[in-house]
């Protein structure tokens, strides 16, 4: 497949996802999974992003969708519109499939693909987590990664402003 293809390819609805996290499976691979907004794509996203897929075979990365962003950061949010953000991250080396989410949260996506790592950054602890107590109630792991001090898509937001 030619690399152009590759990355859209990498987009998948929860039923392809499922499918394709299967035919991981049945090769003994392993899959990581973290979730988030990724608006505007900094360095913070990019260590989280690498520090997940070091965790597993395959990098998967559920995605808020455009009307779950105006819900969890206000209306003004998302910057960058669901298949924008979900193309820029299928576009990375280390992610290999993005589900976007319509949930407030993505407890539906964790518990129906079952990763084997789930990640989310230092923001969080993990009482907060969501799905971290069904990631390891089926033998999971759940990994919080350090924050790359100074980098948010909020403070990008703020210095364009100013
Ligand atoms: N500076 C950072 N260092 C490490 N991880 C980060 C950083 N910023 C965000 N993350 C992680 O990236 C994922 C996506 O976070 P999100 O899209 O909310 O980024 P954000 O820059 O914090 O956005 P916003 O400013 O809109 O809240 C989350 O797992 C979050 O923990
Ligand atoms: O980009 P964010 O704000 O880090 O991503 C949110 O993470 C929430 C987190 O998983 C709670 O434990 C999640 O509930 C929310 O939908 C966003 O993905």
């Amino acid at each position: 497949m030619r690399k152009a293809d590759i990355i859209p390819a990498r987009i998948c609805t929860l039923n392809e996802a499922v499918h394709r996290i299967n035919q991981w499976r049945i090769t003994g691979k392993t899959v990581s999974f973290t979730n988030g907004v990724f608006d505007i794509l900094h360095r913070g996203h990019i260590f989280s992003l690498s520090q997940t897929a070091a965790e597993a075979d395959y990098l998967v990365v559920g995605l808020n969708s455009d009307a779950s962003t105006k819900r969890l950061k206000g209306d003004s949010r998302p910057v960058n519109d669901e298949q924008s953000r979900a193309l820029v991250l299928a576009s990375l080396l280390m992610v290999d499939m993005v589900v976007i989410f319509e949930e407030d949260t993505p407890l539906n996506l964790i518990t129906t693909l079952q990763p084997d790592v789930l990640v989310k950054g230092g923001d969080y602890t993990l009482e907060q987590i969501v799905g971290a107590k069904e990631v390891m109630a089926a033998g999971g792991k759940v990994i919080i990664n350090p924050i790359v001090e100074g980098f948010s898509t909020t403070g990008i937001i703020g210095k364009m402003k100013s």
